[in-house]
């Protein structure tokens, strides 16, 4: 476990390779998994202080599995290091963060059964993508077999064979990705998957992260980003200044906090309003002839057009509402943030 906390002393996010032992453990099943297959992380009254500052304070959360809980929070909201203690790569001052009811360094094989991804600048530059698996899988009594199979799901199957120091920021991150997803774990916890990515690697990973939480995996993925997570995460812990913003499924979220809003256009939007104010509606008027309308969803406003006739040339709901109800519950906790004019 020398690596670990060497890692840890360093204070940089470590590979997986650095949360494995370097040999041994038991060839037995883990007594680690419930009798049913399903891992929990559980992390209560989590606190963490460096120096003069609160990194975590007094968290309490489950990240349950056969979901994908999205991780979200400002810039030194806390999510690194929580996710650094929930793998032991750092000492709590206070509290407690188990994976199965145990912490993560009481674990038989970690790497088999919890997959990491922290930080996609470690492997070893000089080394090929497979040198490098095929080292993590031996020193974790992980099958070669497995290296073929990762290198394959993560799409760098055909540059395994270059040195790392060649691959680009997506193609390292694939490669974390593939790390991660050697032992087969039972748990992942991913910061910022999608960090380099082009489009379809977005897509790739999000399809990824929900596939393996089809297979009842826990899946914890880290972000700044809302509108992105959730799009695949089925349950949303939100941090600010190291304390407990939300924990709630993203639909409770979606609709507690966000209002709907409508924009549409017409050829004829006299008539329009005429007909959204008779049903209650309070249309606004917005740039190039188009109508906002707050409090409704496009379900309720196209037929309403189409019962009256109304030829519509656009109707959308307003995306940004998502990102901005995400922006207000976090924004007295946001610890870098850009003076207004009046302060600069
Ligand atoms: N090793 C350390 N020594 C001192 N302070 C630290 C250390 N690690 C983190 N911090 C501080 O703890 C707070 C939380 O940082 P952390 O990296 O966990 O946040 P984060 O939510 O992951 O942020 P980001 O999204 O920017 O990665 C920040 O104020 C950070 O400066």
């Amino acid at each position: 476990m020398g690596s670990i906390v060497a890692a840890a002393r360093s204070g940089r996010l470590p590979h997986v390779g650095e949360l494995a032992p370097a040999a041994g453990g038991s060839a037995h099943p883990s007594p680690d998994r419930t009798v049913d297959g399903m891992t929990a992380i559980d992390v209560k009254d989590l606190t963490k202080v460096y120096a003069q500052v609160r990194a975590v304070d007094r968290l309490t959360f489950s990240v349950r599995p056969g979901r994908v809980t999205g991780f979200l929070g400002p810039n030194g909201a806390g999510k690194s290091t929580t996710m650094r203690l929930v793998l032991g790569l750092d000492r709590p001052t206070s509290g407690t963060a188990t994976i199965g009811g145990r912490p993560f360094t009481r674990l038989d094989e970690p790497l088999r059964q919890v997959g990491a991804l922290l930080d996609a600048e470690a492997p070893h530059g000089s080394r090929t993508a497979r040198a490098h698996l095929l080292a993590l899988a031996a020193s974790n009594r992980v099958p070669d077999r497995r290296v073929d199979e990762v290198l394959e799901q993560t799409g760098i199957a055909s540059v395994a064979s270059r040195r790392v120091k060649t691959f680009s920021l997506g193609m390292r991150q694939r490669l974390g990705i593939a790390a991660a997803l050697l032992g087969d774990p039972q748990v992942l916890l991913l910061d910022e998957p999608s960090n380099g990515l082009d489009p379809e690697g977005i897509i790739w990973i999000r399809e990824l992260m929900r596939g393996l939480a089809a297979e009842n995996r826990t899946v914890l993925v880290s972000s700044h980003l809302m509108g992105e997570t959730a799009s695949f995460a089925d349950h949303l812990i939100v941090l600010g200044k190291g304390r407990l913003l939300a924990d709630t499924p993203t639909k409770d979220f979606i609709a507690s906090r966000v209002k709907p809003r409508v924009r549409v256009r017409t050829t004829e939007p006299a008539r329009l309003r005429e007909v959204l104010l008779r049903h209650g509606h309070s249309p606004v008027e917005s740039d190039e002839g188009r109508m906002l309308i707050d409090g409704v969803a496009i379900d309720t406003i196209g037929p309403l057009a189409a019962g009256e006739g109304i030829v519509l040339l656009e109707l959308a709901a307003e995306e940004a509402t998502l990102e901005q109800a995400y922006l207000d519950l976090t924004s007295g906790a946001t610890e870098f943030s850009a003076p207004t004019p009046q302060e600069a």
